[in-house]
């Protein structure tokens, strides 16, 4: 899995169009977004995180919550964003990993939206610019074979 994570006084989308036959079903409360000072998480599922995908889970939780503690914000914006990586994973599993962070994170009682899953998506971003708004991360399963 690949992370761009950005700080940001705010993160807003909203979305425009399917970019998959079957996306992510959504209510229409969800077609718009916002989240005022926020860990924004941009998140690529890489076809090796499906040879372990609740290992990607924990990595991924454990370097957003050293993120969040690092920049003080418990709000956290979950973002689907196939641009990372040109490894990217199955649509379903990727979409299962995402589900799981976001449930994991508010059992950690993080506020946290989650971006709709296979759509195109216009958005607004306002990062912060201080030395750590800007980080990325790439976490792979430890028990991911060799091919
Ligand atoms: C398109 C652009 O504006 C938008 N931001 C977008 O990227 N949409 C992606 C993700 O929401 C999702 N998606 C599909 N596969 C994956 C994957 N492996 N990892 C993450 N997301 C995925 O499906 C969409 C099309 O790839």
């Amino acid at each position: 899995m690949r992370m761009l994570l950005i700080h940001s006084d705010y993160l807003e989308y909203e979305v425009k169009g399917k970019a998959l036959k079957k996306p992510e079903e959504i209510k229409e409360d969800q077609k718009i977004g916002k989240l005022d000072e926020v860990l924004a998480v941009f998140m690529s599922v890489e076809k090796v995180d499906e040879q372990n995908p609740d290992e990607v889970v924990d990595k991924a939780i454990k370097e957003i919550e050293d993120v969040a503690s690092q920049v003080k914000t418990k709000n956290i914006f979950v973002y689907p964003f196939a641009h990372l990586s040109s490894e990217l994973g199955s649509p379903e599993i990727a979409l299962k990993i995402l589900k799981k962070i976001e449930e994991k994170l508010k059992e950690k009682e993080y506020n946290v939206k989650r971006a709709p899953f296979g759509y195109y998506k216009a958005f607004k971003l306002s990062c912060k610019g201080h030395p750590l708004a800007e980080l990325s991360r790439t976490i792979v399963p430890g028990e991911a074979k060799k091919e």
